[in-house]
């Protein structure tokens, strides 16, 4: 039976620079929260600010006969809810779709974490990583992260129904300050 995801009410908070004390809890213990942090080193302050699901910003990717139909939510970013450096959203896949971040990128300007969730027990995403032309893989289960470069693919293929959080910072925000790289180039 599918599980309510969590993550349907994934409610993203940035906290500015300064920020002394932070203390996070449950509203239930039966069900307790589950906290993703990113933190990057910030440069000037930035109020600090919820941002719901509902204020992310959406974007439809993929297609599903090519097996990687997904929605790109941005929470953390310049035309949302502003920060430093720091750029965070949540991708999720539609229904019968495995590949996230396909085609895959690279982005020599910013450094990536992904966080994946909503994995079941028994499923795995098959993690791409390194140089184009020198690809390494990972086996990752639920709840499990990972961090890229700025000179390696973070690209994804799942075993099953999955979600992940993406974090990004380095020099500039600019989302779509990418260099594609053709899946024929993948060695
Ligand atoms: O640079 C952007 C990050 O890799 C992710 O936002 C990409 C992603 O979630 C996807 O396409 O599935």
């Amino acid at each position: 039976m599918a599980k309510a995801s969590p993550w349907k009410t994934a409610t993203c908070f940035i906290i500015g620079r300064g920020a002394k004390e932070i203390s996070l809890s449950s509203a239930s213990g039966d069900a307790p929260a589950r906290f993703y942090m990113n933190s990057v080193p910030a440069g000037s302050d930035i109020p600090h600010r919820l941002i719901r699901k509902s204020e992310s910003k959406l974007l439809e990717l993929g297609a599903e006969q090519r097996s990687n139909k997904r929605k790109l939510r941005m929470y953390i970013h310049p035309e949302v809810a502003p920060s430093c450096l720091l750029l965070m959203g949540i991708t999720d896949l539609a229904d019968g779709s495995v590949w996230n971040t396909m085609p895959p990128h690279l982005h020599e300007r910013r450094m990536e974490a992904y966080c994946y969730f909503d994995l079941a027990p028994e499923d795995r995403v098959i993690h791409l990583m390194g140089r184009p032309d020198e690809t390494r893989h990972l086996v990752v289960a639920d709840l499990e992260a990972l961090v890229s470069p700025a000179w390696s693919i973070h690209m994804g293929a799942g075993t099953g129904p999955y979600a992940f959080v993406w974090g990004m910072t380095g020099e500039n925000q600019e989302y779509n300050d990418v260099a594609p790289v053709a899946v024929a180039d993948l060695k």
